[in-house]
């Protein structure tokens, strides 16, 4: 482990250093396209202003024979077109992969001033990230890069999971965690064949009735909640963010929205969008609701400094509330920065209050 005093020194000579906080910027959907399939490629220019987060995959879902396709089009896209406010990120290949090295060497020197995150796929433990780490740092000094490009990753092996605590502060790169439910129960010998989402068969039962005859009610649980609650406090123990991966059931759009929510309350910033169609569900759903934030303004301004007690519509409020509210009005503050449609929606309930 690196001594504390050298975190935050760079790992090759004429990188740029590191950062010391990770930038909070909107990224409420990481939008996930096959910079090799030229119908998704086309749609690019047309989806970036849409979304937060745009990422070129090169990983799962890009067949082998396309790998090579896939990163000379995202090279191709990177170069050509200008993103705006949104971010570009890729996925590439596992560390134990063919393709991973000539990904990075490949991206970060000829477009990695245009990449501002590397997710790096089945991150097992911390020499994962220190590898990318410093393999990062040489191509960015050779590339003559002058800001560092962060990596997230994604938190899909039950090893991974284990780790996660030491995955989540191994470099001061690491700008977030995404849970991968499709490789995570694969190699925790789950039962599910689902990409996230629930499963019919993982419920609870309510007691016997006193009649035989009289059907139990059944609840269905969630499959997710003890990774996704492991890897919130990991990534706000280190000052990094987590998301909620992929919901792979595409027509199921409600329950989309459900397995999206549930992430949000419980921390997280994001999820992924695989079709277009659920771009708009994260949108909702990371936004804190009009009416939450009116609420939460509400309770900032009675709380004066922020200290003592107070009772608002019947509710008692004190320091800790008054964090939670901060917690609120800020994200939907970053939000509305940058989208004009939700700070129109957020004025107007407001107004109401
Ligand atoms: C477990 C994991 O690793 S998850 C992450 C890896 N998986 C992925 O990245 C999957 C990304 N998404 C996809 O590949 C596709 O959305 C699929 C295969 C799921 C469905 O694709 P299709 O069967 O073409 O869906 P559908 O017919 O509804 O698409 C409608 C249109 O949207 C386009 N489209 C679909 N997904 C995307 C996307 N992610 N980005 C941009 N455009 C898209 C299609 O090309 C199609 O275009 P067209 O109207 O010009 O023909
Ligand atoms: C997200 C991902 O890669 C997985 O679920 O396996
Ligand atoms: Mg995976």
């Amino acid at each position: 482990m690196r001594s504390p005093k050298d975190f935050f020194r760079p790992l090759a000579v004429g990188a740029p250093a590191p950062l010391r906080e990770v930038p909070f910027r909107p990224s409420r959907m990481i939008h996930f396209f096959d910079p090799g399939n030229a119908k998704m490629a086309a749609k690019v220019p047309d989806i970036a202003p849409q979304v937060d987060v745009l990422l070129g995959n090169l990983e799962d879902a890009v067949a082998a024979d396309r790998k090579e396709a896939a990163r000379a089009g995202l090279v191709e896209i990177a170069k050509a077109v200008d993103f705006g406010a949104t971010q570009l990120w890729t996925r590439i290949n596992s560390l134990d992969s063919p393709w991973v090295l000539d990904d990075l060497v490949t991206l970060v020197t000829e477009v990695g001033d245009k990449l501002d995150v590397i997710m790096v796929p089945k991150v097992e433990g911390a020499e994962d990230i220190h590898y990318v780490d410093r393999l990062l740092a040489q191509l960015e000094a050779k590339a003559g890069i002058t800001r560092p490009i962060l990596v997230h990753a994604i938190l899909e092996t039950a090893t991974g999971v284990a780790n996660v605590e030491e995955i989540a502060g191994a470099s001061p790169r690491m700008q977030g965690i995404s849970l991968g439910p499709a490789d995570l129960a694969a190699s925790r010998r789950m039962k599910t064949t689902r990409v996230g989402g629930g499963h019919p068969g993982y419920l609870v039962r309510e007691d016997p009735h006193g009649d035989q005859d009289t059907p139990r009610a059944t609840f269905q649980q969630d499959l997710w909640h003890y990774t996704i609650a492991r890897m919130v406090d990991a990534c706000a123990a280190h000052g990094i963010l987590p998301y909620y991966g992929p919901f792979g059931d595409i027509k199921d759009t409600t329950a989309c929205e459900d397995q999206f929510r549930n992430a949000f309350l419980l921390g997280c910033v994001g999820a992924w969008s695989l079709h277009p169609v659920q771009i708009a569900i994260a949108k909702k759903v990371f936004s804190p609701a009009p009416a939450d934030v009116a609420w939460a303004r509400k309770v900032i301004a009675a709380m004066g400094d922020g200290t003592g007690a107070v009772m608002i519509d019947g509710k008692m409020q004190d320091d800790a509330t008054y964090k939670q509210c901060r917690v609120v009005v800020s994200l939907a503050d970053e939000l509305a920065a940058r989208d004009p449609e939700l700070a129109a929606a957020y004025a107007a309930a407001q107004d109401e209050e």
